[in-house]
């Protein structure tokens, strides 16, 4: 492997030492963080993730607020509990853990989630303020890149991005976090409908896969020194019948890059820590 690896791990950690800092200047106000999660179901995935979410709060001194409901709730019954969190002054933002069962309207969801407690910046109002350029939380995923390359000194400004799928919790938001003015990347939006993709990808300074298809990228669709970030996690099953993660990135990719953003160990911990930053910064807002 020639690609230096950028450590996602490592990054959310110090991220983490430094949100338990402001934590406790906020306890020296008398605020308490609080985080939310809403978990229809019982996904041994989500509920993985979930679980995750509330280990991080505990690490940081975030006050978990946890609801859950099982995979027949009815809609009313979500939306009782998205409007007893919505006024509920402990917690300072909260998010729904996707997907939701598909009985349930997503859209509707978020939709009725308080933008200003919009953990997850998945609410239309915020995607909207993200268009607009106006301060509001931002999503996740998008942010935690943003802050991992820039944690290493990896050049936004000036630099060419190939971002390789159009969803809205990653791509989308992405390009838009990219091209704002204190960026100021130049982006090409691809998707795996794209014409020749490797024309766009061999052209980029920094390749992000956020398509959902795994090994996607090969080590031939990049510059040679590129940077790469992985995104993708998709669960399949090994030769040993066991299930696995694995992301958009072709491993032998490694070998042509000159930094890469693994998965797992990279965008996952970063989306992790950047949902506390998003909750400490709206307590912080009072
Ligand atoms: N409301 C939301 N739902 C979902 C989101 C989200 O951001 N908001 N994203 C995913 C799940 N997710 C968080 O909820 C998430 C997925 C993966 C990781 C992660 O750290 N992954 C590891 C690898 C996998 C593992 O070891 O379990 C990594 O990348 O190192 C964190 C969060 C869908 N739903």
């Amino acid at each position: 492997m020639t690609a230096t690896l950028l450590d996602g791990k490592a990054t959310a950690a110090e991220i983490k030492d430094e949100l338990r800092i402001r934590v406790k200047a906020l306890a020296e106000r008398g605020i308490t963080p609080g985080l939310g999660t809403v978990l229809v179901g019982a996904d041994p995935g989500s509920q993985a993730y979930v679980n995750g979410k509330h280990r991080d709060c505990a690490e940081v001194g975030i006050a978990s607020i946890r609801r859950e409901l099982p995979a027949d709730a009815t809609q009313q019954q979500v939306d009782d509990v998205l409007a007893e969190l919505n006024a509920d002054p402990a917690c300072h933002g909260y998010i729904v853990q996707l997907p939701l069962p598909a009985h349930l309207d997503t859209q509707r969801v978020l939709e009725l989630i308080d933008p200003d407690k919009d953990a997850d910046g998945l609410h239309p109002v915020n995607l909207g303020r993200l268009v607009l350029g106006y301060e509001g939380p931002l999503p996740c995923t998008p942010r935690g890149i943003v802050e991992l390359l820039r944690r290493h000194d990896v050049a936004l400004r000036g630099a060419t991005v190939a971002v390789v799928g159009r969803g809205n919790t990653v791509g989308r938001p992405l390009g838009l976090l990219l091209t704002r003015r204190s960026e100021n990347a130049t982006v090409t939006l691809c998707h795996t409908g794209t014409l020749d993709l490797a024309s766009h990808t061999r052209a980029a300074d920094i390749v992000i896969v956020a398509a959902g298809v795994p090994g996607l990228l090969t080590g031939d669709m990049i510059n040679p020194g590129a940077v790469v970030v992985d995104v993708g996690i998709t669960r399949v099953i090994g030769a040993d019948g066991k299930g696995r993660y694995t992301g958009d990135v072709d491993p032998e990719v490694a070998e042509t890059a000159g930094a890469l953003v693994p998965m797992p160990g990279g965008v996952g911990p970063m989306t992790r820590a950047m949902l506390l930053t998003n909750v400490v910064e709206r307590a912080e807002r009072g």
